[in-house]
């Protein structure tokens, strides 16, 4: 018999470089960035229902249900696939939202390749990205689950397998709108393309620093603090920061003296996301 209720997890990313390059004609920027992601994230239970229903049960502040990514990839993947199973689902969310590290792309690839399990679709992984990419810039990337340099607006994908340190992640209690960021008159939109090999290592800068830096103290203040131990730097357009350790004991002894005032978590770098782990396993 088929599984019909399955737990995944769907995982937080951190961009460790990220260069704009130039703006496309649809406004969208070519961007190089290097993805990794984080063992830390939301976790997501589905059941399958036999009546065609979507239903998310988890409410959201802020998004309602038909916005929300979960229910917006499942959707498109119903009408697209023509399958006549619906859906209910809850999230366990501990991923910041607007914080650069992903949460609601990896949500929505964590729900693409759940129901592609239990509607027993067999859409290949080109398939669920070039959907997952309708979705979000950030989608496909989480829907591959391997470490990647991206380039276009983060669709073309190679590989990569950058160290995997222990991450100490501060999170600003700001959302930062990534459409804002990048509609910034001052934004740097001219950096020259750079190789994939070898792979950038991780003292590459963000081009959306100044900008949101300028935009939001709280994440100056953070960049501030942690660069007294490490090297500090911005995911994504924030508003999340992170440095990296060599050791776990080292990140907790950073992060216990740092949580004292601001929020944050510990997590290991992956190069293959714990969705695609757990979905190994269960193949
Ligand atoms: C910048 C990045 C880097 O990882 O991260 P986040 O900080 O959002 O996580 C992403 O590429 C973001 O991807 P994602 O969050 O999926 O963006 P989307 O929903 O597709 O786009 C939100 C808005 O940002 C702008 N946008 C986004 C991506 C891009 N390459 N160029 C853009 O100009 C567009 O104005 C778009 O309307
Ligand atoms: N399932 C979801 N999880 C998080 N945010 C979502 C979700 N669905 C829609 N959103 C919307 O997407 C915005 C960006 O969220 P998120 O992907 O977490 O941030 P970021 O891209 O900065 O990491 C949120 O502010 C929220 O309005």
């Amino acid at each position: 018999m088929p599984a019909t209720r399955l737990t995944l997890p769907s995982p937080a990313k951190l961009n460790l470089m990220l260069h704009i390059l130039g703006r496309r004609e649809d406004g969208y920027h070519e961007l190089q960035t290097l993805f990794q992601f984080l063992d830390y994230g939301d976790e997501i239970t589905f059941a399958v229902r036999d009546d065609g229903v979507i239903r998310l049960h988890t409410e959201f502040e802020g998004v309602p249900h038909d916005s929300n990514l979960i229910v917006k990839a499942a959707k498109k993947l119903q009408e697209q696939s023509g399958c006549s199973l619906g859906i209910d689902i809850w999230i366990e969310k501990i991923l910041p939202m607007g914080g650069g590290i992903g949460g609601g792309s990896s949500n929505a690839a964590t729900t693409l390749l759940g129901l592609n399990h239990l509607w027993q679709l067999g859409w290949d992984e080109d398939r669920l990205a070039a959907l997952g990419l309708t979705l979000g810039a950030d989608v496909p990337v989480f829907v591959r689950g391997h470490a990647a340099f991206a380039e276009g607006v983060g669709e073309k994908l190679t590989p990569v397998d950058p160290e995997e340190p222990w991450y100490v992640v501060l999170v600003p209690q700001v959302s930062v709108s990534t459409a804002e960021i990048f509609s910034d008159p001052l934004l740097t939109r001219n950096s020259s393309p750079i190789k994939v090999r070898p792979v950038p290592k991780g003292n590459s800068r963000n081009d959306c620093l100044p900008v949101v830096t300028r935009r939001y103290p709280d994440v100056r203040n953070a960049l501030n603090l942690l660069g007294k131990f490490t090297e500090a730097k911005l995911t994504g357009t924030g508003s999340c920061v992170f440095g990296g350790f060599p050791s776990k004991a080292e990140a907790d002894k950073v992060s216990a003296l740092l949580t004292e005032t601001l929020t944050g978590f510990v997590a290991k770098g992956s190069n293959v996301s714990m969705l695609h782990r757990k979905l190994q396993g269960l193949l």
